[in-house]
């Protein structure tokens, strides 16, 4: 047993008739392209495991076919895995009947997709109240709660409107309410705001940013956009072909990838915004050093500044514990890559 938000042990989907034969035989060691060849069936999901810790940020990213939205749907069964386990908030899913099933969306895992799924014939309010209407919560008593979410997610003076009087980036606030509105423990959102435009979709990112901040809630968060795994994520698992390819923190991805197709990913992000001194520091060498002292946790470009405003070395520490030093020359070496990219 753990204390893990959720987990998720040896996942499999496979589409196709015969799917739940192929695992267990050596078909399923086959790569993707040759099992469709053979049996007609697609992998989608291929043995995943993950854990995501109580208040993370864990964000699947992929490029289109990679299987993140039916990992995502296999996680509530919206798609019924082929095989493995996932554990939410220790309430076994796999193993949930219809109605534990039903409870267990309502009231640990809300969901909010790229089309919000709003009902077109009732107002903001009853949209976001639905949910707690359908638990039986009494009319008052659900619009008051509703109507606390409604001015948490920045929609107060909208509550009367209808979905179709809003801009997509409120429809989408829209969503995230309802799926607030039933206090579940974890939020899933499969590729929310892909729709919107650019600089609403940044909106709409600060907004989640500024939701964890205050709710604190796990979220599972899909992607296909880096840029948008490096800002929400705590923790970003990158898949291909419905396996993952790595997990790690967004320093992790861009410093260390785990291969050719994350370094593909990785190569256009500015690193400066990315990584951290522990990816730039040099092994200290002994010699006693002064000056300014900075967490081998803090961001390249925080620190710049403060390093390049010095002469020679600051050190690096974690804790307590001196474990490196960085100078100018360490810090240019990273900045000069990126303009390099520009
Ligand atoms: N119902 C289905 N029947 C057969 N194959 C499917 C089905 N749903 C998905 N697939 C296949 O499973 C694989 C993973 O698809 P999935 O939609 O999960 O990827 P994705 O990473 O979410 O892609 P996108 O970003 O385009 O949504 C793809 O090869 C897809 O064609």
């Amino acid at each position: 047993m753990t204390d893990a938000a959720l987990t998720v042990k040896d996942l499999w989907k496979i589409f196709g008739r015969g799917a739940d034969k192929i695992i267990g035989t050596p078909d399923a060691d086959l790569s993707r392209a040759d099992l469709k060849a053979k049996t007609g069936c697609v992998v989608g999901v291929r043995d995943v495991s993950f854990e995501v810790a109580p208040g993370e940020v864990f964000v699947v990213m992929g490029l289109s076919g990679s299987g993140k939205s039916t990992l995502v749907r296999c996680l509530t069964r919206l798609i019924e895995p082929t095989a493995g386990e996932v554990v939410i908030d220790g309430h076994d899913i796999t193993k949930a009947n219809e109605s534990e099933l039903r409870e267990l969306r309502r009231t640990h895992a809300s969901m909010v997709f790229q089309h919000f799924g709003l009902l077109p014939h009732r107002q903001v309010i009853d949209n976001v109240a639905y949910g707690l209407e359908v638990r039986g919560v009494g009319r008052k008593e659900r619009r008051e709660k509703a109507a606390e979410i409604v001015d948490l997610v920045g929609l107060s003076g909208y509550e009367m409107s209808y979905p179709d009087q809003l801009s997509g980036g409120m429809q989408q606030r829209v969503g995230l309410a309802r799926a607030l509105a039933n206090d579940p423990s974890l939020l899933l959102f499969d590729e929310p705001f892909s729709a919107l435009d650019p600089l609403i979709r940044r909106d709409m990112q600060n907004e989640v940013i500024r939701l964890h901040h205050e709710l604190g809630k796990t979220m599972v968060f899909i992607t296909h956009d880096l840029q948008e795994a490096l800002k929400l994520g705590d923790r970003i698992l990158i898949m291909r072909d419905g396996e993952i390819v790595q997990i790690g923190t967004p320093d992790e991805v861009v410093g260390a990838p785990a291969d050719d197709y994350v370094k593909d990913f990785t190569s256009e992000v500015p690193k400066s915004h990315v990584l951290t001194l522990k990816w730039v520091m040099r092994e200290p060498d002994g010699q006693a050093v002064d000056g300014p002292v900075l967490r081998s946790d803090q961001i390249v470009r925080d620190a710049a500044r403060t390093v390049l405003d010095h002469r020679g070395p600051c050190r690096v520490v974690d804790g307590d514990t001196v474990v490196g030093l960085v100078d100018d020359e360490d810090i240019l070496r990273v900045v000069v890559a990126e303009e390099s990219l520009a």
